[in-house]
């Protein structure tokens, strides 16, 4: 009240005046006859002609009036802005704009602390939208005035930005940045504004004729009174940022959908941050600036200065004049605007260059209409927390291993594919990160050249999965290919999409070729050249192929096949004309990865690859049959060479669970070419049985609460749980009890909550259920957590007392990589579709039972603990396999190891002998070279 109340007299008293003011005013011009508008509101308001005594008096006082009541509150305003008791009124804006003024200080450094300048904060920022090349601020045109964004007074603003010293901005770090941009540069900025007010140039361009008087216009700009307020965020939309082209790095993004857009924007910056410094070039860093800046929408300065590690690496000068941000920040603004001393940075033009001036981006022109917030941020202030956390993981595994987290090995294969755009094939021992170096590959050619440029594969199902790919007989169209290669091109000519998947690839990854044969290696050959058109080695298209020959054999092998072995009975691809005729490099890795905290075991699984059992590795082998206890519970993965004892295990491990169990029956359906009477299941009985069989998931699958389970698909919206997540199953539940239950409870209390689910999921399909209150109680004390929404409960029960037990699915916790660790999904039906003919459907619950687990499922895992029964081994390779999946000795468990069941075939051992006396003449010619050099 003490500060309303003085407030009120004060404005109370300078509206007496005015009217006392205007009385004898009209009072003086009725005596006169002469009109001289005395006040200078009315200048603009009032023409110097209308000088009629008679009829004037009385439109002129109703006028003044009129005018009065108008400027009233913006009156009220002004005086009590500028009363005495002003002071008083302002006390709680100065301490915050005190406050801001220390943070200011200490964002702009030591030097500018004994400023005693106002801070300015910048408003109605949406008209700040570019800068020219030539570093010179321009200011938007299609800015609108609104109608609470009146001057008071005799302004005619059309498009305009404020700077004012007042507080009202939310977002503090991000008005720190804009004013520390802005404080750089005051000068000009103001020039801008106020010219733009008083002078009213064109398009937004400062107009140089313009004398500018600052003190006039600093006393003018005190009268703007704006009300409304935006940060400086400039949001760059994915589709913003297909447009943006980057030519010297080849960077092209282009695609305009709006899901697969932002998908790839992000693989944009996270391929971009994990390639940026080994390169070495500022081509890199200019990229991954606009890109990143682009992703994050955030100002400027913060999406720069938080920009990747390399940025780190590569910082030195400062050119911005902006003092106290480090010098990562420096160097990138630097780089992104050589020439420009100013701090926006939003280019309109079609040039923009780096410090050095080679990097030149075309057309990055952002629409005004177009932005808007992206919903992810990759790094910075704002955004999504799990990709923050994975950013900062990758700065750290790269402060381990490199700039772009690869080893060098890794690299020169990276570069040799990138830069080299040679056909390669590169191997090495089990854990030496085959894999993770294919998908960094893809990451970048999908990010070069579009998702359609790349056909990834593997030669399994379950291989092709773990990198986001498919069979290599999918994507080739060919089924079995089992008929000649002329056959299978006219197969594929016929099938549109497979015809117009060969002849968009550009390049074609091959995961786990040990498992390609020699046959299918040079059909897919034969029908690459015939389908393109192109007699190239695979018509032209760039391969980049992967495996470990000493792993998994191909298939026809396991299958009894007798085609084209050689004398060992293997039909290795590498033994065949077609891959001398493909593959231009090879390269072998040798630093192994996933042992790389237990050497011994590193050393041990060297020899078993070999086949070169010394009798101490042996014991120490022998050493590892003893039974593990752990004390947290967690039982470990079992690893089985044969189905059948896989299922007999995970059987006998669901049998010693209490409860009761559930039966889900998978659904086949077969297109209508296998319709009886059209040869499919007429002529072959059991032929679509054993088809369907082969996919991954179950055709009985019988579940407990309490049962240890593996997710076996992937879906494209949910990227936390994929194919080999494990859970565990806490209830059987309705989707409709699921959804009413996600709708009371948000993403991070479900877990907490699930316990009230689990209890009313007992009443579906049993009506006359007692509420066991023993049980309920043992479930809060368990979980007092649910006490809080203990509430929810009677409406959960009555829910699930009207669903039938039919409805029943299966509720997963699985475990998964985010910050709770765990995630909770209801587990539905999806469909398996058969690799050789799509039209072969299985529609079961993507969930198989993971205590155990086949050893061929298991190859390319990296898994933790491990249990191995050797007792049936069948395959060369397949105790290296199972073997290699375990990180250390110290989660191994192996039952029933026999040295005598530890083979490796020579012409395997040949081809790395020679591979390996390759790389070692290739690394002394380097060193001789860097010697002499
Ligand atoms: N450069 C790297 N930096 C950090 N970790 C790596 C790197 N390369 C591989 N790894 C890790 O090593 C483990 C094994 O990698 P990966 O599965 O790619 O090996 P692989 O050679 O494909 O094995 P396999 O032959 O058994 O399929 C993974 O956990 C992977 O994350």
């Amino acid at each position: 009240m003490y500060r309303v109340l003085p407030k009120f007299y004060f404005q109370y008293s300078i509206f007496t005046f005015h009217y006392l003011d205007y009385f004898f005013f009209a009072t003086f011009c009725l005596f006169t006859s002469r009109i001289s508008p005395g006040h200078p509101q009315l200048t603009c308001l009032e023409p110097p002609s209308i000088r009629q005594p008679n009829t004037f008096f009385p439109i002129f006082v109703i006028r003044i009036y009129f005018i009065q009541l108008l400027l009233l509150p913006s009156q009220m305003f002004k005086a009590a802005a500028g009363s005495p008791f002003s002071a008083l009124d302002k006390s709680s804006k100065s301490k915050k704009k005190d406050q801001k003024q220390s943070t200011l200080s200490s964002f702009l450094g030591s030097s500018q602390k004994s400023q005693s300048q106002p801070f300015f904060s910048l408003r109605k920022v949406p008209a700040l939208r570019r800068a020219s090349s030539d570093g010179a601020a321009l200011f938007g045109n299609t800015h609108r005035k609104r109608s609470h964004e009146k001057p008071t007074k005799g302004t005619s603003i059309q498009n305009s930005i404020e700077i004012t010293d007042e507080e009202s901005h939310s977002d503090k770090s991000e008005d720190s940045a804009i004013v520390a941009a802005l404080k750089s540069q005051s000068q000009s900025t103001r020039n801008i504004l106020l010219t733009r007010s008083f002078s009213g140039f064109k398009d937004g361009r400062m107009s140089k004729s313009q004398p500018v008087n600052l003190e006039e216009q600093e006393r003018k700009r005190a009268r703007l009174n704006f009300k409304h307020s935006k940060p400086l965020v400039h949001h760059l939309s994915f589709r913003e940022v297909g447009r943006a082209r980057f030519p010297d790095s080849g960077v092209r993004l282009s695609d305009s959908n709006a899901i697969r857009g932002e998908k790839r924007v992000l693989e944009h910056v996270e391929g971009k941050e994990t390639e940026m410094g080994s390169s070495g070039t500022d081509s890199d860093l200019e990229i991954t600036g606009m890109v990143t800046r682009s992703v994050e929408g955030k100002d400027p300065l913060q999406r720069e200065g938080i920009n990747t590690k390399s940025t780190l690496h590569k910082s030195s000068s400062s050119s911005n004049g902006i003092s106290g941000i480090s010098s990562t920040t420096h160097k990138h603004v630097h780089n992104l605007h050589g020439s420009s001393h100013h701090g926006h940075r939003h280019a309109h033009t079609s040039e923009m260059r780096d410090g050095d001036g080679h990097v030149r981006v075309s057309k990055y022109h952002i629409p005004s209409s177009k932005r808007r917030p992206l919903p992810w941020v990759v790094s910075g202030t704002l955004g999504n927390p799990r990709l923050r956390e994975r950013s900062t993981q990758a700065v750290k595994r790269e402060s381990s291993t490199g700039s772009r987290g690869l080893s060098s090995e890794q690299s020169e294969v990276l570069d040799a594919v990138m830069f080299g755009h040679k056909n390669v094939f590169f191997t090495g021992s089990a854990g030496t990160g085959k894999s993770f170096l294919l998908k960094t590959m893809i990451r970048r050619l999908r990010m070069r050249y579009g998702p359609s440029a790349i056909g990834v594969t593997a030669s399994t199902g379950l291989a092709a999965t773990n990198i986001g790919g498919t069979t290599i007989n999918r994507f080739a169209g060919i089924g079995l290919g089992l008929e000649s290669s002329i056959r299978l091109c006219n197969r594929v000519r016929k099938s549109r999409s497979a015809a117009d998947r060969w002849k968009t690839t550009k390049y074609l990854v091959m995961d786990e070729v040990s498992m390609i044969d020699a046959t299918m290696f040079t059909k897919l050959n034969d029908v690459a050249k015939m389908v393109r058109g192109i007699d190239k080695p695979f018509g032209g298209i760039q391969l980049i192929i992967t495996g470990d020959f000493f792993q998994l054999p191909p298939v026809s092998k396991r299958s009894g096949s007798r085609r084209g072995k050689d004398a060992d009975g293997a039909d290795f691809c590498f033994n065949c004309d077609a891959w001398r005729e493909c593959i231009d490099e090879t390269f072998l890795l040798t630093k192994v990865y996933r042992q790389s905290g237990d050497l011994e075991l590193a050393e041990m699984l060297d020899s078993l690859r070999l086949g070169r059992l010394p009798p101490y590795v042996r014991q120490k082998f022998k050493a590892l049959e003893r039974p593990l206890r752990y004390p947290d519970g967690i039982l470990p993965t079992e690893l089985y060479p044969t189905r059948d004892e896989v299922e007999r295990a995970n059987r006998s491990r669901l049998n010693s669970l209490s409860g009761e169990s559930m039966t889900f029956f998978a659904k086949d359906s077969y297109g209508p070419e296998f319709a009886p009477g059209r040869g499919g299941n007429g002529k072959h009985p059991g032929y679509l049985e054993s088809v369907l069989d082969a996919l991954m998931c179950a055709k009985v699958l019988e579940l407990k609460e309490g049962a240890q389970v593996m997710y076996i698909k992937n879906d494209m919206e949910d990227t936390t749980i994929v194919n080999g997540t494990i859970g565990k199953i806490v209830a059987f539940t309705s989707s409709d009890l699921w959804s009413y239950f996600c709708l009371q409870f948000k993403e991070y209390e479900r877990l907490a909550y699930q316990p009230l689910l689990t209890y009313a999921s007992r009443f579906i399909g049993n009506r006359q259920a007692d509420l066991d209150h023993t049980l309920y109680e043992e479930l809060i004390a368990s979980n007092p957590a649910a006490l809080g929404k203990v509430t929810v409960l009677p409406a959960l029960i009555a829910r699930a007392k009207r669903q039938q037990r039919r409805d029943l699915l299966p509720l997963a916790k699985f475990t998964v990589n985010t910050s709770e660790g765990y995630r909770l999904k209801l587990v539905e039906p999806m469909d398996f579709a058969s690799e050789s003919n799509p039209n072969l459907v299985r529609t079961q619950l993507p969930i198989i039972l993971a205590w155990a687990l086949s050893i061929h499922k298991s190859q390319g895992q990296t898994l933790s603990r491990v249990k191995v029964d050797l007792t049936r081994v069948f395959e060369k390779g397949q105790v290296y396999v199972a073997l290699s999946r375990c990180t250390s000795t110290s989660g191994l468990e192996i039952v029933n190891f026999d040295e005598r069941k530890v083979a490796v075939r020579k012409d395997v051992v040949r081809f790395y002998s020679k591979l390996k006396k390759n790389k070692s003449r290739k690394k002394e010619q380097q060193e001789k070279l860097a010697r002499a050099k």
